[in-house]
């Protein structure tokens, strides 16, 4: 997959509850170049997580746009969104979602068989990235046989596999000590600078920002200058 550079031009957007209007994203202009780690930071309730639904098409703007290269997200049939967000946008959570009766290896090729990459040829990748992250004496554990930290790596394998051009992280240290963390961001800021990835990690953690290229703060839906 080729290297994608994301913006977010001027971009706003609403939540009506009904009860009131909720401005969560308030003209939130920037640029993840290829290959660069940027981290989100912010209060509760500043906008984090919409910014990272409007980064990965899971929601679209009220205005301005969200562009991969110059060009807007699919934003037409639920299907087109959904393959795009397959193919081009690593999503990883706080917690690990990984299918608890499955070996870590089959966790990690999921995706790349979704795909339709042929089986023998998913298991070498998943094997051979699982090793990189340092988890090849790890391949038949299920997830309940994993530590944390190990679950996490799992569930970076095999969002990155097929080599999305936008990675988005929400607080993927969480939950995560703090040795376990470090690698965790460093293995995501490694991965997106060797792969041209545009990285956006949202995290309060000191150490993600240490690891970032550059650190955006979010309040109340706004950059600070
Ligand atoms: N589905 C929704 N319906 C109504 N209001 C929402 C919805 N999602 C978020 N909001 C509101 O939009 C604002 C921004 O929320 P968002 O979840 O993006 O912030 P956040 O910085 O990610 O917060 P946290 O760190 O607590 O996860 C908040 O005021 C929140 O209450």
């Amino acid at each position: 997959m080729s290297a994608k550079r994301l913006e977010l031009r001027a971009v706003v957007k609403h939540y009506d509850t009904g009860a009131e209007i909720v401005r969560a994203v308030n003209g939130v202009s920037f640029t993840i170049a290829a290959g660069e780690t940027v981290v989100l930071s912010g209060p509760s309730g500043s906008g984090k997580s919409t910014i990272l639904k409007l980064a990965g098409g899971v929601t679209t703007p009220d205005s301005g746009s969200v562009l991969l290269d110059d060009r807007p997200l699919p934003n037409g049939t639920a299907r087109a969104g959904a393959l795009f967000r397959r193919r081009e946008v690593g999503f990883i959570t706080q917690k690990p979602r990984l299918t608890p009766a499955t070996s870590a290896l089959e966790n990690a090729l999921m995706k790349l068989m979704l795909d339709g990459v042929p089986r023998a040829e998913a298991r070498e990748r998943a094997t051979r990235m699982l090793e990189d992250v340092g988890l090849g004496d790890r391949l038949s554990h299920t997830p309940a046989r994993l530590s944390g930290g190990e679950q996490q790596r799992v569930t970076i394998v095999r969002a990155l596999l097929n080599n999305p051009p936008l990675i988005l992280a929400d607080e993927p240290t969480a939950h995560l000590d703090t040795t376990t963390g470090q690698q965790i961001v460093t293995l995501l800021s490694d991965h997106a600078r060797r792969h041209g990835a545009a990285l956006l990690l949202v995290s309060h953690d000191e150490r993600a920002e240490r690891a970032a290229d550059r650190v955006l703060h979010l309040r109340d839906g706004c950059l600070a200058a």
